[in-house]
């Protein structure tokens, strides 16, 4: 038990955890692609559950919105449960025009505007990165299942309602693909705790023509997505 994860014993937590940041993403994706989901918490209606997939123990858990919530989650998975492995199964807008609405974009390195690194206390910059090792399974999977994903860096931004039409064309101009609100503070708690993090996500929103998924698409329609991170999972 810690503080914001509880524990049903029926359902103990998977060595292996899909994070979306949507609770409502997290139980569409135990409904429909775990066998025999168990809801192990529901703390502020951050829903966890715990099912298999392939016969293999999977869990799900919602990570909530930015660095702060993402940080307080994925602390406890590892630090609390054992985790082993966090793949983010997110949504991201677009800062490129060859990366589209609907396509899969894989954080190799997640820069960031936060300052969530200062808890470790690093002499410098720290530039958080993803697990190779996951990378490799999730390339393998994309393989097997005709999957395409595009990989680079990401940005991780504290605010998703930033002033001005421009800010995002800086880090467009680093080649930074897109930009979402988690991947940072997962990377930099993996690395400290040791354990694996990956994170994925599918556009949702394009800086570039202005389109934009809607609420329900961002819950439920990026299949793709949860498939190749439960393919990975279980490798
Ligand atoms: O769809 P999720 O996983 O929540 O990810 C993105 O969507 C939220 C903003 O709408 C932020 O959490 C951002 O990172
Ligand atoms: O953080 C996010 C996620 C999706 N789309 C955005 O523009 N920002």
């Amino acid at each position: 038990m810690s503080l914001h994860i509880a524990i049903d014993d029926k359902a103990p937590v998977a060595k292996s955890v899909l994070m979306p940041g949507d609770p409502l993403r997290a139980q569409f994706i135990a409904e429909n692609y775990l066998d025999s989901p168990v809801r192990y918490s529901e703390i502020r209606n951050m829903y966890g559950y715990t099912g298999t997939y392939k016969g293999v123990p999977v869990s799900v858990q919602g990570s909530g919105m930015g660095m702060p919530s993402m940080g307080i989650y994925s602390w406890e998975l590892y630090n609390n449960f054992d985790v082993e492995n966090i793949i983010r199964v997110g949504t991201a807008g677009s800062f490129n025009d060859k990366i589209k609405v609907g396509d899969i974009v894989v954080s190799l390195a997640a820069s960031t505007d936060s300052n969530y690194q200062h808890a470790f206390r690093v002499p410098g910059q720290y530039s958080p990165s993803c697990s190779y090792e996951l990378l490799r399974k999730l390339q393998q999977a994309g393989q097997e299942n005709s999957i395409d994903f595009t990989a680079g860096n990401v940005v991780s931004c504290d605010v998703f309602y930033e002033i001005g039409d421009d800010w995002w064309k800086q880090w467009a101009s680093m080649d930074v693909l897109a930009v979402e609100m988690e991947a940072a503070a997962l990377y930099m708690n993996a690395a400290y705790a040791g354990k694996n993090a990956l994170a994925i996500m599918t556009i949702s929103d394009h800086f570039v023509t202005g389109e934009k998924a809607t609420v329900e698409q961002r819950q439920k329609d990026f299949t793709d997505m949860m498939k190749l991170a439960l393919e990975a999972a279980v490798k």
